[in-house]
């Protein structure tokens, strides 16, 4: 492993499923660095969480190779490498069955902390993802709001203190205004715990606003990544289709807030 390595790579990956039928995952080739948070952008069914889920080993690609840290993934421990790697999925997917310290601290007892450690280490990811000690710890997670949940699971990812977090669609369930908040605290943590994060969203404002870089997928395949600016000078169709919508919304919202204050 060496500095230089990109945190995570995928060098030429495909993945199909039913026999070959489907490819959702097509000759991609892409890095990640260390620090970096890359949004990954596409519609549904382009192969995003196909791409998440080859970096645990939840699934294992049909050709191509996959790196964290340099290490060849294939031949690493699924074990050990997903406790390098935080997920959080949709609403949270929570344990409707635990409480809210129990699902955070899930990891570490699986790993055999002793209770004191768990303790400690739930309630300071608690106060990590602003969410009250006393009055959220004993909760369920069906007495929480559709944002606290999302920090409990953020909680619960960050719990064995990942290197890498891979978040599925973290915050589309949300209202527009918990959203936003999630995003920039998310963004946050992730400076603050010099995390490397890849976040998918079919979101592109939100990925543009968030992310280091971006990458769009479609029918398997990478179409564009970049930073922002580079994905907004794209020449693929799609990634312009994609921009309009963003585009037109922030010309009229800005054509509408200057004729307010005019
Ligand atoms: N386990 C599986 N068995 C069969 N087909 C699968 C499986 N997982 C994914 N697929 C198919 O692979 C393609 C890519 O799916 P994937 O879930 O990666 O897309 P996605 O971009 O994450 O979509 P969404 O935004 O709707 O979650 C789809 O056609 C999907 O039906």
């Amino acid at each position: 492993m060496s500095d230089a390595a990109p945190m995570i790579a995928y060098t030429s990956v495909d993945k199909s499923f039913d026999g070959g039928r489907i490819k959702a995952v097509d000759g991609v080739s892409l890095n990640v660095a260390r620090g970096e948070l890359l949004a990954i952008v596409g519609g549904s069914g382009s192969g995003k969480t196909t791409l998440l889920r080859l970096a645990n080993r939840l699934i294992e690609p049909d050709a191509g190779r996959i790196s964290i840290e340099g290490d060849d993934i294939s031949t690493t421990n699924p074990i050990a490498l997903r406790r390098r790697i935080g997920m959080v999925f949709q609403s949270g997917a929570l344990f409707p069955h635990l409480s809210v310290a129990a699902n955070i601290g899930i990891t570490p007892t699986l790993l055999g902390w002793d209770a004191a450690a768990i303790t400690a280490r739930t309630d300071e990811l608690l106060d990590l993802v602003r969410l009250d000690r006393a009055r959220h710890r004993d909760r369920f997670p069906h007495e929480l709001s559709g944002g606290q949940r999302q920090r409990v699971g953020v909680a619960r990812a960050l719990a064995a203190k990942p290197a890498i977090v891979l978040m599925d669609e973290p915050f589309g369930a949300l209202d527009p205004l918990t959203r936003d908040a999630l995003g920039e605290d998310f963004r946050a943590l992730h400076e603050r715990l010099q995390l490397t994060t890849v976040l998918i969203t079919h979101d592109i404002t939100e990925a543009l606003l968030l992310a280091d870089r971006v990458a769009v997928m479609r029918a398997g395949r990478l179409l564009a990544q970049g930073t922002p600016a580079e994905v907004s000078r794209s020449t693929e169709p799609y990634v312009a289709e994609l921009l309009q919508t963003p585009r037109r919304q922030a010309q009229r919202l800005g054509a509408l807030l200057k004729d307010g204050t005019a």
